[in-house]
């Protein structure tokens, strides 16, 4: 069964990673799909190939999250080129793994900018559109298990991952009444791009994988599946719910 047949999704950082994952599992499930990114065109392009080889309609607009202009932007492109949008999928972040008692200003800044304030103003965005459109939506943020638990190494980046989580409660609560439902899913540690150095160092590696119950570390793939549910008509009564997809690491304390 087709869960987004004739949907039009938009994701943000759809050129890599948990982004693209979803781009192409929309596409699969019969959504046409416009994605952002900012820096990796050929990745970026090469997801467009996949959704058209789905048979399904692509767009890649470049921009960065952490410009309030490059949400209207990448509304306004998507709904030119599918003349509407149905589904929002707020995901493009970083994580500059540093330590705390001397982390740059500025990577703190970036942190914040991109990852909270590019997620409140491209779910701001998508829900005036779909508000305008009066026929409701769905939108799934991509918050983390470091919304709910810490990191050494990540003190500017996991108060991002709860304010994400927060903001999705939040727009819950204030889009109801449009029809509009906001959920996030909260991924454990899935490899991509954002932590291959972190995770170069096998010893960090095995200790992260022995902590997952499910025994091994996830692969973007595995979101997919709950970011489609999440955005389909079979959620259809799921809002201000957050769903870990984690292999069990966030239940394992010993
Ligand atoms: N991997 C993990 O273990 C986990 C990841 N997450 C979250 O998942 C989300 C996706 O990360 P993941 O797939 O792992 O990482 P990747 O590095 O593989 O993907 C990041 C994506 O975000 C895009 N991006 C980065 N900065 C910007 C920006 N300023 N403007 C627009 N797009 C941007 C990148 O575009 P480009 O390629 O053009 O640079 C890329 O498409 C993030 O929000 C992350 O916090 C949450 C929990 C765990
Ligand atoms: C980048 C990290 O490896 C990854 O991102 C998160 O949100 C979790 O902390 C994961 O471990």
């Amino acid at each position: 069964m087709k869960l987004l047949q004739g949907k039009t999704v938009l994701i943000t950082g759809g050129s890599t990673g948990i982004g693209r994952a979803a781009a192409i599992g929309a596409a699969r499930h019969g959504a046409d799909v416009a994605i952002n990114y900012v820096s990796s065109d050929d990745k970026a392009h090469s997801c467009i190939a996949e959704i058209e080889a789905l048979g399904q309609r692509g767009l890649a607009v470049k921009g960065d999250v952490a410009l309030p202009e490059t949400a209207s932007d990448f509304v306004s492109r998507a709904v030119e080129a599918f003349g509407r949008v149905d589904v929002m999928v707020s995901n493009a972040g970083i994580c500059p793994f540093h330590s705390f008692l001397d982390m740059p200003v500025e990577t703190v800044e970036r942190t914040f900018r991109v990852n909270l304030h590019g997620a409140y103003f491209m779910v701001q965005a998508a829900a005036n559109q779909m508000v305008k459109q009066g026929s409701g939506g769905a939108i799934v943020a991509v918050s983390s298990i470091s919304a709910l638990v810490g990191g050494e190494f990540q003190t500017h980046y996991t108060p991002t991952k709860a304010g994400v989580h927060s903001l999705m409660q939040s727009a819950a609560i204030a889009l109801g009444k449009h029809g509009i439902r906001c959920n996030s899913v909260l991924p454990g540690t899935i490899l991509t791009e954002i932590n291959k150095d972190d995770l170069a160092d096998a010893e960090k590696r095995r200790y992260m994988e022995e902590r997952t119950p499910l025994g091994r570390l996830g692969q973007p793939e595995d979101l997919a599946g709950p970011i489609v549910f999440l955005a389909s008509d079979m959620a259809a009564y799921v809002t201000g719910a957050a769903l870990l997809v984690d292999g069990g690491m966030f239940v394992n304390l010993q």
